[in-house]
């Protein structure tokens, strides 16, 4: 039986609440899945797809997750071929929630090698309750405040991702 690892960095814990609502969705489509801390993950031998998201900060992502996918992508191999799909959170306020982040080089770079889509961005969240740090704080208390995850649009994504996992395998065509 193949299982999925959802794998998240998420300081303030809004990542966090995405990949578990991605695990949730792949679960509730009956496959087997593992949802841990990006370095919270020992190796990738128990898996055949991976997902993996990050927060998004100052331009980049968490080192977390920097690190895990540097070894998803040596990992990666014809012996051991392993399906990913990353995502990472970040816009937040009315203006930009929607708005598309682009990859940072490294993981522009690693989505290439891996062959995988660069990662789709879903909206993050900035609030008081759960802010971290100086600069958090102060930005939860402005315009770019506020919780502009959107759930929906996350669960169809995961659904999309469970489909894909599910449908039986392409013979090769000759
Ligand atoms: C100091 C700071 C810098 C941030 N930089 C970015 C950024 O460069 N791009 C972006 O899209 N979001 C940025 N954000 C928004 C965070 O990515 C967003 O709040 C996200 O939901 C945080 O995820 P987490 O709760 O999992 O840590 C920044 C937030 C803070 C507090």
């Amino acid at each position: 039986m193949s299982k999925t690892l959802v794998a998240y960095a998420s300081k303030m814990g809004g990542t966090e609440g995405i990949a578990q609502a991605v695990a949730e969705e792949l679960r509730g489509a009956g496959l087997e899945v593992d949802l841990r801390p990006a370095d919270d993950v020992s190796g990738f031998d128990a898996y055949d797809s991976v997902i993996l998201g990050s927060a998004v900060y100052a331009g980049r992502w968490r080192r977390p997750a920097r690190r895990l996918l540097k070894r998803l992508v040596a990992a990666n191999s014809i012996e051991h071929p392993i399906r990913v799909w990353l995502f990472h959170s970040g816009p937040t306020g009315p203006e930009h929630a929607d708005g598309v982040v682009p990859a940072p080089g490294d993981v522009a770079a690693a989505a290439i090698a891996l062959g995988c889509a660069q990662p789709a961005t879903f909206g993050g969240r900035i609030e008081t309750a759960t802010a971290k740090g100086f600069l958090a704080k102060s930005m939860a208390k402005g315009d770019l405040a506020g919780d502009f995850r959107d759930f929906d649009r996350i669960r169809t994504w995961a659904d999309g991702i469970a489909a894909e996992l599910s449908a039986p395998a392409t013979p090769p065509s000759h």
